[in-house]
């Protein structure tokens, strides 16, 4: 892949031990797939964040996932792995929860889940397909695979919004999925915090969702150099609109990182 003429890459990679490498998990380094958990790493992602973070400040993985799926969905069939991938910092559940150097620090679960989870299924059982998946921490409700996904997730969003007000916590959008979790983070904060604490001086981030907008605006608002990258898909057009650079999916996401690799390593 031929990298894109942007000022923020331009800065980025002239100056590559200044720079945050942010990426998105579902959608922008793991291929969409029907079923959360069938969902795996593109398999040559933990080479190409191997090869990349050594060469810039630190490559982070910020995603609505707990840091231990993510991990676990991260493991290559050629035996490469997330958790290879050197000075990775993992911050799941939008931020709320860090994995660093194999620990895992977090908060405890906020109290109105156990609600959450009695009312549920009687809320999405008119709806055949629908698939809950509990998080520890916050509670996803996914309409991919009913018959009519966008039908199914416009019918739920009135009363799972509900839900979540009677028990304290926040509906998340995504990708044909209603997530209820605690309020006080995103990934716009956790970004800005974690460029903060590495004294970043260039910024990029890709992602491929509603939940990354909160990224692509801390991008924006770094006050430094800085890239969104949108995972382009036919299901979200905001995104793209608002990214400095779309690409075709992970494969797209997978190719501009080996592409910054190769500019960062013109010998190899
Ligand atoms: O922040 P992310 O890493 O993008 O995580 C957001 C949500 O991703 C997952 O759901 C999405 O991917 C699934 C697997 O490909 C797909 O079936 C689903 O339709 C997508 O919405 C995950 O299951 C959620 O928990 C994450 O919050």
């Amino acid at each position: 892949m031929r990298l894109p003429d942007h000022p923020g890459l331009r800065s980025l990679l002239g100056d590559p031990s200044g720079a945050v490498i942010g990426l998105d998990f579902d959608g922008t380094l793991s291929p969409i797939v029907p079923d959360p958990d069938a969902a795996r790493i593109h398999p040559e992602a933990p080479e190409v964040l191997a090869d990349l973070a050594p060469l810039v400040n630190a490559v982070v993985i910020i995603t609505g996932r707990p840091p231990a799926t993510a991990l676990a969905l991260g493991a290559a069939p050629d035996g490469r792995s997330l958790a290879d991938v050197p000075g990775l910092v993992i911050l799941g559940h939008y931020g709320m929860e860090r994995w660093e150097n194999g620990r895992i620090t977090a908060p405890p679960p906020p109290p109105g889940l156990d609600a959450v989870r009695a009312e549920l299924p009687a809320i999405t059982a008119p709806y055949a397909g629908v698939h809950i998946e509990d998080k520890g921490r916050a509670v996803a409700v996914h309409t991919r695979r009913c018959p009519d996904p966008a039908a199914a997730l416009a019918a739920l969003t009135e009363p799972v919004t509900a839900l979540a007000a009677r028990t304290g916590l926040i509906v998340e959008p995504g990708r044909f999925v209603l997530e209820l979790r605690a309020p006080g983070m995103d990934k716009g904060q956790a970004l800005t915090a974690f460029l903060a604490e590495r004294r970043a001086r260039s910024v990029l981030f890709a992602g491929d969702d509603l939940g990354d907008l909160a990224a692509f605006r801390a991008v924006a608002e770094a006050g430094i150099p800085g890239v969104r990258v949108c995972s382009g898909s036919a299901e979200v057009a905001k995104l793209a609109a608002e990214a400095d650079i779309v690409v075709d999916g992970p494969d797209g996401v997978v190719g501009l990182l080996r592409a910054i690799v190769a500019a960062l390593r013109p010998d190899r």
